[in-house]
């Protein structure tokens, strides 16, 4: 039950009763995006965002503005660590995260967290972090054939540093060993709402995104 959306810092739209134990828990309404890289995670988080409401936060994204900003004592390591397709720590990851759900003020219905939680480390840090405060919906997870997302971040066109056949191969064995078992974990929870999307227009794809959502009451 949404009762107020008053918040120490006037950010977090959704305050719910907890019903058993009769104290106030404030809940972030949360759906994570997973999928290999290039599998269009970030094309379909624009279109739900503009759609349904969803503040959007990749990960990746909030990493890489973080290695831009002057000052930060991070830049380097984040560097580092996209280049070689390997994950940053997740007290790093997931104080950008939760800055920017602070940031996002009062009108989000809830967050798409876009490319998190990459590997173990990811989740550990987020349920010890983030666990109490949010509720986790489901796991996108948007499924392509690996040749054609290699396809895809070759022609993207965004001059990321790691789209380059050395970087994307290291960002795949990275998926496939850290990041697919974190998939599988939601799976056993129930948790997991896949889309096979790698021959579909974006448009297909976001057709069944949309249903998933509607499925869900979000
Ligand atoms: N269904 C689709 N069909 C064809 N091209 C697509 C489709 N979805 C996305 N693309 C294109 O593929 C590229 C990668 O998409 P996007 O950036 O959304 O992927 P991503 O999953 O966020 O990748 P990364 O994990 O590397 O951030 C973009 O150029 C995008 O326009
Ligand atoms: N949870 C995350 C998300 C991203 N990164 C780093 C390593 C990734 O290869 C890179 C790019 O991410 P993308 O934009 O493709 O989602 O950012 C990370 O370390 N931890
Ligand atoms: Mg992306």
């Amino acid at each position: 039950i949404i009762v107020s959306v008053d918040t120490p810092d006037n950010s977090s739209r959704l305050l719910r009763r907890a019903m058993s134990s009769g104290d106030a828990v404030r809940l972030y309404d949360v759906v994570f995006v997973l999928g290999p890289p290039g599998s269009g995670k970030g094309t379909q988080c624009a279109r739900i965002q503009e759609n349904l409401g969803f503040v959007h936060l990749s990960a990746g994204d909030l990493l890489r503005a973080e290695r831009q900003r002057a000052g930060s004592e991070f830049g380097e390591l984040i560097e580092t660590h996209i280049k070689n397709g390997s994950i940053v720590p997740v007290e790093i990851t997931c104080k950008l995260l939760e800055n920017a759900m602070i940031a996002s003020g009062t009108a989000a219905k809830g967050f798409l967290i876009d490319g998190f939680p990459r590997n173990q480390n990811n989740l550990d840090g987020w349920v010890r972090e983030m666990g109490a405060k949010t509720k986790v919906h489901f796991v996108l997870y948007l499924s392509a054939e690996l040749e054609i997302c290699v396809d895809r971040c070759l022609n993207r066109g965004q001059g990321r540093t790691d789209d380059n056949v050395e970087s994307i191969q290291k960002r795949i064995t990275t998926y496939n060993n850290q990041t697919f078992p974190i998939i599988q974990h939601y799976e056993q929870l129930g948790l997991v709402r896949e889309i096979k999307c790698g021959t579909k227009t974006p448009d297909q794809v976001y057709a069944e995104v949309a249903q998933v959502f509607g499925n869900a009451g979000l």
